[in-house]
C-alpha cells in the first residue's frame, strides 16, 4: 500500500503576502529588500489585474486605437494616408507584447531572486497566524491581504443565459466585436468604448447615471462630448434591467424615463465596477473581520479584529487604481517596519482616466470642495485653447482647473490631452504642503501643455496684481532712483 497523503510543507516567515497583484508585489517586494523573510502565495498570474487584465492590456489597446485615429485625422495635418483597417490578431499580439515585456519585473523568478518563497497555490487562513495551501502551511509573524477585485456581475435578469465578456475576457477575444454594447460607463466602459470604436467597432455605453459620474462634472461632459463626436453612442440615465438573445446577438432591455429602451448589439461586455476578491480566504478561521467592501481597515491599513493582518490595494475597500496599491504598500512597509505613523489618506490621490482626452483629478473636485467647504471655495481655470503647444498640435480641448479656499490647493480636475502627465504637478505640489502661488513661482518650459498648471494659478491673482493699488505701488516704487 503506498501512503497517498500529501506531505505538508512547513514555513516560519516575518510576512505572508497573498496576492501577487499590485499590492502584494510591493509589499513583498519591499520586506525581502530589508532583509525579512518573506512568503508569497498567488493562485493565478504574477502580477495581477494590472499587468494582466487591467491597466497594461488596456492602455496598450488604446494605444492601437491611437495610431488608428492619427491615421484618420493626419488629413487636417497636411498629410495623406489611406483609412485605417484593424488586424484584429496583430493588435492583441501589440497587447501581449506590453504584457510579455513588462512581466519579467513581476515574475516568480524575480522575487524569488529577492528571497522571497512564492507558492503558486490559493492561500486561505487556518487560524490568526497561520496561512495554509494545497501543500505549504506557513505561520506568520504578519499577513498581508492583497488580493484584488473581480469584475462585478450585477443580477440582471437574463444575464447569465448571454454570452458577455468582462476584463479578464476582452484583449483575447477571438473576433472582433461588429457592436460591442458596455455596461457601465465608469473609467473602464468609456476606455474601451473609445478603443473599440477608433478600431472600427460600433459601440454603445450603456449608463444608468452620468457616465464618469466621479470625475468634475463640467470635464466628464468635455470627454464624453468628444467620444461622442467620435461616433461612441453614449447613452446615460439608462439602466440595464434585463438581457436577451436577439437575432445571433445580444438585447439589453434598458430602463429611461419610465420606458423601456431596447439597445441591440453583437458582443456585450460587463464593466459595472468591481467585487472585493475575498473568495476562499476563511477570514472567519483568521478572525478577519471584512464586509462587502473588503477587508475592515481603518486608514491604517491594518485589521482591528486580527492586528497581525492588513489589507492592501483593492482588497482594503478604498480606492481601486494601481497607483494607490503600490502606496498602501509603502504605508504598510513605513508603518509596520519603521514605526511611522503614515496613514492611508496622508497624501492626495490622483485618478485618471486614459480616454482621449484624459479626465484626470487630484484630491476634491470642485462641488466636494463646496459641500465641505462652502462659498469659501473658489477655483481658477486656465483652458487648453489658449495654450501654444495645444495650438500647434491642434489639439485644443480641455482645461485645467484648480480648486482653492484661502490660498491654499484643495484640489485640481483636468480634462484635455495628457492630462494625466500633467496633473502630477499638482500632486507633489499638494503633497508637499506647496501654495496656489507656489504654482506660479518656477519658469516652465515653453511651450509645453503643462504650462496650463502655471497659467491657471497665475489667472488666481491676476485681479490682485493688477489692482489700483498694486498700480499705486508701482508708481510710487518708481521714484526710487
Ligand atoms: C480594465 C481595467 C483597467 C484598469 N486600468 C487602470 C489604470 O489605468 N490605472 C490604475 O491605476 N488602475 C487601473 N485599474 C485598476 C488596477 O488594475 C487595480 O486597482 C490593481 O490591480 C489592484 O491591485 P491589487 O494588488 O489590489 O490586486 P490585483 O492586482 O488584482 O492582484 C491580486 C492578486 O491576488 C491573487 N489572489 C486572490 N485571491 C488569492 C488567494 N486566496 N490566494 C492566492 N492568490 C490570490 C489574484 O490571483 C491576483 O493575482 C484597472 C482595472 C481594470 C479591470
Ligand atoms: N484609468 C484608470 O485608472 C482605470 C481604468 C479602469 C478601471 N479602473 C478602476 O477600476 C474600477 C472599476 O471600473 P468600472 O468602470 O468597472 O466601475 P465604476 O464603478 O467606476 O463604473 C461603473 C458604472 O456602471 C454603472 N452601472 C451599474 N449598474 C448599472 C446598470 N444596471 N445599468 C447601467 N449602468 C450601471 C454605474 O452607475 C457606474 O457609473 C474603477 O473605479 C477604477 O478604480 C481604473
Amino acid at each position: 500500500m503506498h501512503d497517498t497523503k500529501v506531505q505538508v510543507k512547513d514555513y516560519k516567515a516575518d510576512l505572508v503576502v497573498i496576492g501577487g497583484g499590485s499590492g502584494g508585489l510591493s509589499a513583498a517586494a519591499g520586506a525581502a529588500m530589508f532583509g525579512l523573510n518573506v512568503v508569497l502565495y498567488e493562485q493565478a498570474e504574477m502580477g495581477g489585474d494590472c499587468l494582466n487584465y487591467g491597466c497594461v492590456p488596456s492602455k496598450a489597446l488604446l494605444s492601437a486605437a491611437k495610431a488608428a485615429q492619427s491615421a484618420r485625422e493626419a488629413a487636417k495635418y497636411g498629410i495623406g494616408v489611406s483609412a485605417p483597417v484593424t488586424d484584429w490578431a496583430a493588435v492583441k499580439a501589440h497587447v501581449r507584447h506590453a504584457i510579455d515585456t513588462i512581466a519579467p519585473v513581476d515574475s516568480q523568478e524575480r522575487f524569488e531572486g529577492l528571497g522571497v518563497t512564492v507558492i503558486r497555490e490559493h492561500a486561505r487562513f487556518a487560524d490568526p497566524d497561520t496561512v495554509v495551501s494545497a501543500n505549504t502551511r506557513t505561520r506568520a509573524r504578519r499577513i498581508v491581504v492583497a488580493t484584488g477585485s473581480t469584475a462585478f456581475i450585477p443580477p440582471i435578469e437574463g444575464l447569465k443565459t448571454v454570452p458577455y465578456v468582462t476584463n479578464e475576457t476582452l484583449f483575447s477575444m477571438p473576433d472582433f466585436p461588429e457592436h460591442l454594447v458596455i455596461l457601465g460607463g465608469g473609467p473602464i466602459g468609456l476606455e474601451m468604448a473609445q478603443a473599440f470604436t477608433r478600431l472600427g467597432a460600433r459601440t454603445t455605453v450603456i449608463e444608468m447615471g452620468l457616465a464618469l459620474g466621479k470625475s468634475d462634472p463640467a470635464h466628464a461632459a468635455i470627454a464624453i462630448g468628444a467620444l461622442r463626436d467620435e461616433g461612441v453612442t453614449v447613452l446615460e440615465g439608462h439602466k440595464a434591467v434585463r438581457v436577451s438573445s436577439e437575432n445571433g446577438g445580444i438585447r439589453v432591455h434598458t430602463e429611461h424615463d419610465g420606458a423601456e429602451v431596447p439597445v441591440d448589439g453583437s458582443h456585450l461586455l460587463v464593466a459595472v465596477g468591481r467585487r472585493t476578491m475575498l473568495d476562499g480566504l476563511d477570514l472567519e478561521a483568521g478572525k478577519v473581520e471584512f464586509d462587502r467592501k473588503g477587508i475592515v481597515v481603518g486608514d491604517t491599513l491594518r485589521s482591528r479584529s486580527n492586528r497581525r493582518v492588513w489589507a492592501l490595494g483593492d482588497s482594503a475597500g478604498r480606492e481601486q487604481f494601481t497607483h494607490v496599491a503600490g502606496w498602501h504598500a509603502s504605508v504598510f512597509a513605513r508603518r509596520a517596519f519603521f514605526k511611522q505613523r503614515t496613514k492611508a489618506d496622508s497624501l492626495p490621490i490622483p485618478a485618471v482616466t486614459y480616454t482621449s482626452p484624459e479626465v484626470a483629478q487630484v484630491a476634491l473636485t470642485e462641488a466636494e470642495a463646496r459641500e465641505k467647504f462652502g462659498d469659501s471655495v473658489e477655483t481658477s481655470s486656465f483652458p487648453f485653447h489658449e495654450n501654444d503647444r495645444a495650438i500647434a498640435e491642434g489639439k485644443t480641448l480641455g482645461e485645467a482647473k484648480l480648486v482653492i479656499r484661502k490660498g491654499k490647493l484643495l484640489g485640481a480636475s483636468i480634462v484635455g490631452e495628457g492630462a494625466g502627465d500633467i496633473l502630477q504637478i499638482i500632486s507633489l505640489a499638494m503633497s508637499n504642503g506647496l501654495k496656489v502661488q507656489d504654482l506660479t513661482n518656477f519658469i516652465s518650459p515653453y511651450p509645453t501643455r503643462a504650462e496650463v498648471v502655471k497659467r491657471a494659478a497665475s489667472a488666481h491673482f491676476t485681479e490682485a496684481l493688477f489692482s489700483k493699488s498694486a498700480k499705486r505701488l508701482v508708481g510710487l516704487l518708481q521714484r526710487i532712483p
